[in-house]
């Protein structure tokens, strides 16, 4: 499906208008309920096919963010055949404990997943803990850039972010 025409769908199954609250404790008028185009296994599958030509030479493994971040990393891998890491937002105290679920991220070439940034602020924190972790990670990709500063905050800990759509390309 063409960009655009992805860009128009997205925007009818998932935006919102009212009075929201983001994670980065801003609040705003719109959101982008990632859960929705998500939910619509076609829609999904179309936008894990437009993101396969933005995944990075030389990426080992996808790395998806808890909660949004899982269904795109996982549409990807399939699109891609790359394994995939599933990111805790934190470990669990019980059964292997692990913070990065599946696919081992140490010592290899991460590309972290997410569904969409706006401050990002959950990136940061959790390629800082993938880093941690050994992974070697240098770029970020996400269906939607609100472009709100977060390829700025990615910037200053050397991580690039490439976008699927931007809030420009929306609506
Ligand atoms: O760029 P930021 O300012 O960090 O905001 C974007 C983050 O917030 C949303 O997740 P949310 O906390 O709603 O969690 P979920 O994916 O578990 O639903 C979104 O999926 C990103 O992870
Ligand atoms: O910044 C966020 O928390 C956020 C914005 C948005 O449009 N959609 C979403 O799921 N989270």
């Amino acid at each position: 499906m063409e960009r655009a025409e992805l860009g128009r769908r997205i925007y009818a199954a998932a935006h919102l208008t009212g009075e929201f609250t983001l994670r980065s404790g801003v609040t705003t008028d719109h959101y982008f309920d990632k859960y929705r185009f998500e939910a619509d296994p076609v829609l999904l599958d179309a936008v894990a096919e437009a993101m396969v030509p933005l995944v990075p030479a030389g990426t080992e493994v996808l790395a998806g963010l808890e909660m949004g971040g899982i269904p795109v990393v996982t549409a990807l891998g399939r699109h891609t055949g790359l394994p995939c890491a599933f990111v805790r937002k934190e470990a669990k105290a019980y059964g292997t404990c692990r913070l990065a679920e599946g696919a081992e991220v140490a010592g290899r070439r991460v590309l972290v997943v997410e569904d969409v940034v706006t401050s990002g602020g959950q990136i940061v924190l959790s390629t800082r803990e993938l880093r941690a972790l050994g992974a070697d990670v240098r770029e970020a990709l996400c269906v939607i850039d609100r472009e709100q500063g977060g390829a700025e905050a990615l910037k200053e800990i050397d991580l690039g972010l490439i976008s699927l759509l931007r809030a420009a390309d929306l609506g």
